[in-house]
């Protein structure tokens, strides 16, 4: 026994039903979104982005992701209209992507995955007090999601590429101040919608899933630098590089998907 090796199994999303339950449920994400089965609802209003007034925060690096945070503190960056009831703070953004190749996404499109997705985490402040108790309600969170598809480099996104390097390991924050994520939307603000979870552990279903339909372009040299991360802190000896911190499609279990548009 003593010369077992020393081989970490990172624990993937297939096994989480054991310690989270709820991994199983009626209401989880991702899905596979199958845009012919997609309900036109003309009752949806348009969403609106307030990001002018945003104040970022931090950079950090949390083991599953890379997340740059927010001053949540009053109503100065919200996500409202569409499906959502009242304004909804921005908290957080963070991504998805895979090994090299165009995987990576979380959601997929008619079985469409793209190289990665970004999430811009809200929380509803008008009805609750805190994230912690927004998270844990049905109506609590509302995640935009961007895909990203490899083509030409997205000027926006160097000033998040270029400082990875500073968040390699698990654990680390920087100081990241003055970055507007509007930088990192598409042209188009067209969306699906429906009622699901966050994709990570603890995988709450609390989340308002808006997910627009165009892409925004980046160039493989960028998302090369997000592979730089690291899953593992800088005292542990291993070093597992961050990549495929996606979960796959769940299944639908009878809801229905929204779209704004025909
Ligand atoms: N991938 S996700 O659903 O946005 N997951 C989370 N977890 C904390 C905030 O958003
Ligand atoms: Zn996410």
């Amino acid at each position: 026994i003593a010369d077992m090796p020393h081989v970490a199994v990172l624990p993937g999303p297939s096994s989480w039903y054991k310690d989270y339950p709820i991994a199983e449920g009626a209401r989880q994400s991702p899905i596979n979104i199958a845009p012919e089965e997609a309900v036109y609802d003309h009752g949806l209003p348009p969403i609106s982005l307030h990001y002018d007034n945003c104040t970022s925060t931090n950079i950090s690096n949390n083991g599953h992701s890379v997340v740059v945070e927010f001053d949540d503190v009053d109503d100065r960056s919200v996500i409202q209209g569409g499906p959502l009831e009242n304004a909804y703070r921005l908290k957080q953004f963070h991504f998805h992507w895979g090994g090299k190749g165009c995987h990576g996404s979380e959601h997929t499109v008619a079985g469409k995955t793209y190289t990665s997705e970004l999430h811009l985490v809200h929380w509803n402040a008008a009805k609750y007090s805190s994230f912690a108790e927004a998270a844990v309600a049905p109506d609590g969170l509302a995640v935009l999601g961007v895909f990203l598809e490899v083509r030409d480099e997205r000027g926006g996104l160097n000033k998040i590429t270029d400082s990875l390097y500073m968040v390699k390991f698990k654990g680390t924050v920087t100081d990241f101040r003055d970055f507007n994520p509007n930088c990192l939307l598409p042209s188009s603000l067209k969306y699906w919608t429906y009622p699901g979870s966050l994709t990570t552990p603890p995988l709450y279903e609390s989340v308002t899933w808006i997910v627009l339909t165009e892409p925004i372009c980046v160039s493989e040299k960028q998302m090369g630098k997000f592979r730089t991360l690291l899953f593992n802190s800088e005292e542990e000896e291993q070093r597992t590089r961050m990549e495929n911190n996606f979960r796959p499609p769940q299944p639908l279990k009878g809801r229905t998907v929204r779209a704004s548009f025909k």
